[in-house]
């Protein structure tokens, strides 16, 4: 059975990436099934109203409870995780997306900026797990965006998705660190070098080296992975760079 990802939206038209490319062959393939809603099919008066004013006051609108519940109820299978993306939720992370990538299938709600009523994601809760997470921290003007960075990187991971399955294994962020750099001919280009240790033929070497650059990159650019890493995660070849 396809791995299951339904998104409910109010701007359905910013979902379509989701059926070219990579996700398109594996939904042709049927190892994904993509269904994209519009929330407004779920509103019940003549202006197909979706937000209204914060209790509270406050800049902005918040989207109504109620539509929400009705398209959640018609399209969430029940105990299917619930994703809703917000600046104000948990990291989303590889290791998140490679939890997800073994459930059966996601449920996304697209929310506005500032947000969705809560008790949205309160109700929901009582039907099946509700993840709300950040993809990072800047701001967006809704969360279409998020989804579709958090489909790929979940649906890339379901075994058949992507051809070499060896290549998902040595992304960066697999092994906690970023992937160093990478070369293909020609060997000297614009008179920059291809470092040679990569044409010696000298797996042992290339593999040390290429460690080595994952660390000295890791180090430089996101010093928060290395300190995240497990106590045993560095080895004492490690130590020497
Ligand atoms: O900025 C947002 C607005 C709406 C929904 C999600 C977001 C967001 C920002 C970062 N991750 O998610």
């Amino acid at each position: 059975t396809p791995y299951r990802v339904d998104v409910v939206t109010i701007f359905p038209e910013y979902l379509a990436p989701l059926r070219q490319s990579l996700l398109g062959k594996a939904a042709e393939r049927g190892l994904v099934a993509i269904g994209v809603h519009d929330l407004r099919r779920w509103t019940d008066d003549v202006h197909r109203t979706v937000d209204d004013a914060p209790y509270g006051g406050g800049p902005g609108m918040v989207m109504r409870p109620e539509p929400w519940a009705r398209a959640l109820e018609a399209v969430r299978p029940p105990g299917t995780r619930l994703v809703v993306p917000t600046p104000a939720g948990r990291s989303f992370t590889q290791a998140v997306a490679a939890e997800w990538a073994a459930e059966p299938g996601l449920v996304f709600a697209c929310g506005r900026y500032e947000g969705i009523d809560q008790r949205v994601a309160d109700w929901a809760a009582r039907h099946g797990p509700v993840s709300e997470v950040s993809i990072g921290d800047y701001v967006l003007a809704g969360g279409e965006s998020a989804v579709l960075v958090m489909v790929e990187a979940v649906t890339r991971l379901i075994p058949g998705v992507v051809g070499n399955r060896e290549s998902v294994e040595y992304d960066s962020h697999a092994d906690g660190l970023l992937e160093g750099p990478s070369y293909t001919r020609p060997a000297s280009w614009r008179g920059l070098d291809v470092p040679p240790v990569l044409l010696s033929g000298d797996h042992a070497a290339i593999a040390r080296w290429r460690r080595a650059e994952s660390l000295r990159r890791t180090a430089a650019r996101r010093p928060d992975l290395l300190a995240a890493l497990p106590e045993d995660a560095l080895g004492p070849a490690d130590r020497a760079v």
